[in-house]
């Protein structure tokens, strides 16, 4: 058996790792036409299998971590965070996870729901009472604010103000085909942002080992957690990791979310006024209110299936893996890639058009989105960005009407979070 067919345009030496790094999207677009749901692309790092679709997914999501494995698989994650979490050994890896998990129960997340009211009602009383804004520059530092405030408390949130222009320096340095030494400027610019980061994160949980507030938060447990099976302490080097992934994922994958999900409902006057209708007369903005908002619910499933923010879902083969006919030797890069996986006509009819209802007539159909991976990586902040999503575009169109400057803003390409590309502007006037 052999590796799935190769798609064209590879180059002598370097295959396809300058279009991989360059435009993913339509390397992977071109394949699934030449080839359907599954090919190989030629990277420096060996093979490369790319998967498509549900029934794949469920293949790649089923596999164990023994057999196609995230350590290995975003080697970039190594030189921007060092050695933890998913780049650990696996038993190291679920004493980590057994800290994070709890902190993302359904208890913890509706305790965040007034701070993020909160975030977004200064974010709109912030606003002239008309004007326009950047969805992009808007959103970042009121995401990463609601981030840090929810990770490092409130308190400590209003002191470290820039974060999120030192994040986007440090997201930069995500790149799958360079390795962390080579010093290409926005590698060496990911590192700095890195350093600033850490030392600022090993500072606060420091300060929070001697001076704990009257009242545990999310630092507090963090800053004093010890491991489950031995009872030792967690290392500060990994806690300040743990921190800073969780204040990166925790911001910038969800500046994609919010922007399109604006652009896609301004875009869509119908479905804009059917969630008016819907967030209205919300007041409070509590979690089975905000599971109440049925149309607002769909209409982002279906910004995720049409925008995914992250570029793919990759894995590692720890062994020879034989599938469909095919054989991944050990070592082989393993991809699910969401954008095209998410408008496979077969699955979903119309694939280009934005139809929120698909998901009314259909509940299923969201178990073939991947936005937020699938199996046991699932992202755990899922539930945690839908109510965020959901509470900050209840308060935006209740109070202000819209209206797009740019209308057709494109996705980001390269290796970046599919934020939209600026200019995506919006007027608005306050109601
Ligand atoms: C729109 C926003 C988000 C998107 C699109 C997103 C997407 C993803 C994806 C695709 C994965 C799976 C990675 C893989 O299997 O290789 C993941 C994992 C994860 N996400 Fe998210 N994420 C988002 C927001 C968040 C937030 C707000 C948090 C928490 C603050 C978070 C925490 C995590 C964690 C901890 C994991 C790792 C789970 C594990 O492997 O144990 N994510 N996310």
């Amino acid at each position: 058996m052999t590796l799935p067919p190769t798609v064209s345009g590879a180059k002598p030496l370097v295959g396809h790792a300058v279009e991989f790094l360059r435009n993913p999207d339509r390397l992977i677009r071109r394949g699934f036409e030449e080839h359907g749901t599954m090919f190989s692309v030629r990277l420096p790092g060996g093979p490369g299998v790319v998967l498509l679709g549900p029934e794949r997914g469920r293949f790649m999501f089923g596999e164990a971590d023994s057999r196609l494995s995230i350590k290995d698989a975003y080697p970039f994650l190594k030189h921007m965070f060092t050695k933890v979490y998913w780049l650990e050994e696996r038993k190291e890896y679920l004493r980590q996870r057994e800290i994070l998990v709890p902190q993302f129960t359904g208890k913890h997340i509706a305790g965040q729901l007034d701070l993020m009211d909160r975030k977004a009602t200064e974010f709109i009383d912030a606003l002239p009472a008309e004007g326009e804004f950047d969805l992009v520059e808007a959103f970042g530092p009121l995401l990463m604010d609601i981030a840090a405030a929810s990770f490092l408390g409130v308190d400590v949130a209003t002191r470290i103000d820039g974060f999120f222009d030192v994040f986007r320096r440090f997201s930069g340095g995500v790149d799958p085909v360079t390795p962390g030494w080579v010093p290409l400027p926005h590698i060496v610019r990911s590192h700095r942002a890195r350093d600033v980061l850490r030392r600022k994160c090993t500072e606060l949980i420091e300060d929070r080992k001697l001076n704990p507030p009257a009242e545990s938060d999310f630092l507090q447990t963090l800053a004093t957690a010890v491991y489950a099976d031995t009872k030792e302490p967690v290392p500060d080097d990994v806690l300040v990791s743990l921190l800073l992934i969780l204040l990166w994922v925790g911001h910038d994958t969800t500046i994609a979310h919010l922007s399109w999900a604006m652009i896609d409902l301004l875009r869509h006057p119908l479905e804009l006024k059917k969630v008016m209708a819907e967030v209205e007369h919300t007041t409070a903005v509590d979690v089975k209110t905000m599971r109440r908002l049925v149309h607002l619910d769909n209409a982002l499933h279906e910004t995720e299936r049409l925008h995914p923010s992250t570029n793919g879902v990759v894995r590692r083969a720890t062994e020879p893996i034989d599938y469909d006919g095919y054989h991944f030797p050990k070592g082989t890069m393993v991809m699910l890639h969401q954008g095209v996986s998410h408008r496979l006509p077969e699955v979903f009819p119309e694939p280009d058009e934005f139809i929120p209802d698909r998901f009314s007539d259909e509940p299923k159909k969201k178990q073939a989105l991947y936005g937020f991976g699938g199996g046991f990586h699932r992202c755990l902040g899922e539930n945690f960005v839908y109510l965020e999503l959901k509470v900050i575009i209840t308060r935006l169109l209740q109070r202000l009407d819209l209206e797009l400057i740019d209308s057709d803003p494109q996705p980001m390409t390269g290796q970046q979070t599919r934020w939209p590309q600026s200019p995506c502007r919006v007027r608005y006037v306050k109601r």
